[in-house]
């Protein structure tokens, strides 16, 4: 069984038993930037039918960390990821994120919205009434962590996709946000973006212990880069731990399927 005093060292990421839900049950605390705990969420057909897709979820992320969120195709991990970040509610459980949370789309067209880097990373500023000295200074530091110091004045049209992506982790960035909810960046991304975008976000995490960061991704080389990961399956978090642990598992669980179809 999963042992529980492991949930409050951020240090240590834990591993729950494989096909059980990590019941959680010490309380949020400044140590834990992300925690869901006995998450569902259905939807309801025309028809009148019920569909589960998030199945008694749990998970517990520490601060200033960097973990990922991995599954097949349609297991949640959108709609898990949604639910973290205020965008959908769940049919039931609870969940504590810390605050100001930002949600990073897939596509950048969607949040890049300025004629020019800086504009862009300045946007989201002007409801904080910063003088125009603080703006820069926010600004320049959030480019710098993303590797786009150098892209200040950029039309934001010439940029590559990874490249929006990053100013807009800058965007959120330089408004102070302690949590980064990242979609699936890297699906459309030739592998220089990739590389690109998934280091910003390392160096965002590592250049400011207050920034936490859950990356959607279903592609396994990735985890590399994580402190630690959630692993789901058929709206299930089948497993929760650290990175390794859960590359193994992965594996593991790969090569049986490839020995499966083959026999
Ligand atoms: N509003 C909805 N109505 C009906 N079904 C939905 C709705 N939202 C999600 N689903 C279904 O729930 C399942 C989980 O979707 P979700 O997008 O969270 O999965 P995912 O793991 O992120 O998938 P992918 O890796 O393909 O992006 C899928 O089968 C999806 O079709």
């Amino acid at each position: 069984m999963m042992n529980p005093s492991n949930l409050i060292h951020p240090s240590k990421p834990f591993v729950s038993p494989l096909y059980s839900t990590p019941r959680v049950r010490t309380n949020f605390t400044e140590n834990v930037a992300i925690e869901g705990r006995n998450l569902s969420f259905s939807v309801g057909t025309r028809q009148g039918k019920t569909i589960p897709i998030l199945k008694d979820c749990s998970l517990r992320i520490p601060s200033g960390q960097f973990w990922m969120l991995l599954g097949p195709n349609g297991c949640g991990k959108s709609t898990l990821l949604k639910i973290l970040a205020g965008l959908l509610n769940p049919t039931d459980g609870t969940v504590h994120v810390k605050r100001p949370r930002s949600f990073v789309f897939q596509n950048p067209d969607h949040q890049v919205v300025m004629p020019t880097v800086e504009a862009d990373v300045a946007f989201g500023l002007g409801k904080f009434n910063l003088t125009p000295d603080v703006v820069k200074s926010r600004v320049s530091k959030a480019l710098d962590a993303v590797s786009m110091l150098n892209y200040m004045q950029r039309s934001v049209q010439t940029l590559s996709g990874g490249q929006k992506q990053r100013v807009a982790i800058a965007g959120a960035l330089a408004e102070a946000c302690k949590v980064l909810l990242l979609d699936e960046l890297t699906t459309f991304l030739d592998e220089n973006d990739q590389i690109g975008v998934i280091r910003a976000v390392r160096n965002s995490v590592d250049s400011s212990r207050e920034v936490t960061a859950l990356w959607v991704t279903h592609r396994l080389e990735e985890l590399e880069y994580a402190d630690g990961a959630v692993y789901m399956e058929d709206g299930r978090v089948v497993m929760h731990g650290n990175a390794t642990d859960i590359m193994n598992f992965i594996t593991t669980r790969q090569s049986a399927y490839i020995k499966e179809i083959n026999y």
